[in-house]
């Protein structure tokens, strides 16, 4: 279980960019984060693991105080959190199965991490996981030879081999075309819901999320001003956490989501 309690970051050029922000993901959960741009969706992804720092407030995840922990504990802290990135982070030159390998580094020892010298355990892994992802076949091509909905099962794929319990996901469909993108969120969830991960998806396709996930949360202005169920996404709704629009083509009505 992820829990933010008064999560609040204000850059140092003044930026408040959230504000108190009380959240509870359960253990299972795939919750997508939705807000206009500068709403503060990418900081309050990256304050769970502290690649941003949080001004104020506390992360924990099951019992463990992140926002509490020195360096070597955020390390081992963040074994647990796997990343998701829009442009993928992939190592271009090395192959697919060495990029899902990678997600072992925070594992393994120095020596084996400089010299890229993984356990069979690890290895054997990283096969059912190409598998799970339908790369099986890929798992020697170069990471520069796939294509964008590939290199994204790459990414998911080495958050997988860290063995977290928390996804933290940033745009995984941005840089996808619209039938990629409900194949990726498609297979994030699924792979959520075999495993019990706990997922926070920060998402602008508001009806792709809709397609997906459980829970919405809508930032605007570091405050959550929207925190339910998919199909409770009304105009109205939408207007209070984007602003004024014609969002009838843009929800999904309930009927549809339940199809
Ligand atoms: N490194 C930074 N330094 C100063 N201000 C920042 C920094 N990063 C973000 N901000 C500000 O914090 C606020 C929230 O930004 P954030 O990137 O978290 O929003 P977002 O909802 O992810 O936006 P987008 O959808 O466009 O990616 C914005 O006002 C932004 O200008």
């Amino acid at each position: 279980m992820l829990r933010l309690e008064k999560l609040t970051k204000t850059y140092r050029t003044g930026d408040k960019a959230l504000n108190a922000v009380n959240l509870t993901v359960p253990k299972g959960q795939v919750m997508a984060l939705i807000g206009p741009s500068g709403a503060g969706k990418s900081t309050l992804i990256r304050c769970i693991n502290r690649l941003v720092e949080p001004t104020s407030g506390k992360v924990f995840l099951d019992q463990d105080d992140i926002t509490g922990l020195s360096a070597s504990g955020l390390r081992r802290m963040r074994r647990q959190m796997g990343m998701i990135f829009q442009e993928y982070a992939l190592v271009e030159r090395l192959t697919v199965m060495e990029n899902v390998l990678s997600g072992r580094l925070g594992y393994v020892g120095f020596w084996r991490s400089f010299t890229r010298r993984y356990p069979q355990a690890d290895v054997d892994e990283a096969f059912r996981l190409l598998d799970r992802v339908g790369l099986l076949e890929m798992a020697d091509k170069r990471a520069d030879e796939l294509s964008g909905g590939q290199r994204q099962r790459v990414g998911i794929a080495r958050a997988l081999i860290q063995d977290p319990k928390v996804l933290l996901v940033d745009e995984p469909t941005a840089s996808l075309d619209p039938k990629t993108s409900r194949q990726i969120m498609r297979l994030i969830c699924e792979l959520c819901a075999e495993r019990e991960l706990a997922a926070i998806i920060n998402i602008h396709d508001v009806a792709l999320a809709q397609m997906f996930v459980q829970r919405v949360i809508g930032l605007q202005k570091g405050v959550v001003q929207f925190d339910g169920k998919p199909d409770a996404l009304t105009p109205e709704v939408l207007t209070k956490i984007y602003g004024e629009e014609d969002w009838k083509e843009t929800t999904r009505s309930a009927e549809e989501a339940a199809e």
